[in-house]
């Protein structure tokens, strides 16, 4: 890890696996805000899974290979030497000694990111990735998000959430925070990119156990708030 978990908070962590809250949901729902934000409120850890898919995106175009290419892309996966810290407000993603923590936001990787991850060897390769992260968690509990937390990495987790808003007010967040794009341009891209993913992964529907916060007419506080009851509710933290 490459940032250490705070070692003044690893006695909280009970004998076994960490508590996990999975969360999922579609493209600018609030995934990765809204589960920092609850994991620091709980003082737990936070793993970001699509800043894996998003370094191995960049890795593959850095190798200057065709991210289409999936016979390419599974023989680089040897060599993707990938660390990713869990603290919810310092982590750092690194493929070798390249700190990626902001080039993989970039436009170009995301882009590619949906193709690379259509892969199902690729999809195997990050879940078994992620598992081992969750399970070296030294805290009590660790937010997972991504869009196949509920269904496919975690899906024995205590807390699963399904995290979702309209398609027109995520497009609108995601607009906000994005200056010099067109809110016509980022609304395309934001439903492209969920259009791709959806076809690997069903994460407009809330599997069996799996609840709904739907933060449509909910403001970021509140939307945070909801998540932590869900975690209360269901684990008495
Ligand atoms: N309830 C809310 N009210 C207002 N803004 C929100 C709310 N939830 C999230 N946001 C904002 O919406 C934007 C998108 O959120 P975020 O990036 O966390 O989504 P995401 O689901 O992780 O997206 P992606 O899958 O594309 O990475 C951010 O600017 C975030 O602050
Ligand atoms: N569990 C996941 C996480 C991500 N992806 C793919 O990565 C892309 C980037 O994810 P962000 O959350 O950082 O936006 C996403 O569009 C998916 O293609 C995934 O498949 N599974």
């Amino acid at each position: 890890m490459t940032d250490p978990i705070d070692p003044t908070n690893t006695a909280d962590r009970t004998a076994g696996l960490p508590i996990v809250v999975a969360v999922d949901g579609p493209a600018g729902s609030g995934k990765s805000s809204v589960s920092k934000a609850a994991a620091r409120k709980l003082g737990w850890s936070y793993l970001d899974t699509g800043a894996a898919y998003r370094a191995l995106s960049w890795f593959v175009v850095q190798r200057r290979l065709d991210p289409t290419d999936s016979d390419a892309v599974i023989d680089a996966l040897p060599d993707f030497d990938y660390r990713i810290g869990t603290h919810p407000d310092t982590y750092h993603v690194f493929v070798g000694d390249h700190d990626v923590t902001d080039v993989i936001r970039e436009p170009e990787v995301t882009a590619v990111v949906s193709a690379i991850a259509r892969v199902p060897e690729v999809r195997a390769f990050l879940t078994g990735l992620f598992r081992a992260i969750i399970a070296h968690g030294e805290k009590r509990g660790i937010v997972v998000e991504g869009r196949d937390i509920t269904t496919v990495v975690c899906p024995d987790a205590p807390v699963r959430i399904l995290l979702t808003a309209d398609e027109q007010v995520r497009m609108a967040r995601r607009s906000a925070e994005l200056t010099g794009h067109s809110a016509a341009h980022v609304g395309e891209a934001l439903r492209r990119r969920d259009a791709a993913d959806s076809r690997v992964v069903d994460f407009m529907n809330a599997a069996d156990g799996v609840i709904t916060v739907d933060s449509t007419d909910l403001d970021f506080d509140q939307t945070v708030d909801a998540v932590i009851a869900v975690v209360q509710k269901e684990t008495h933290v």
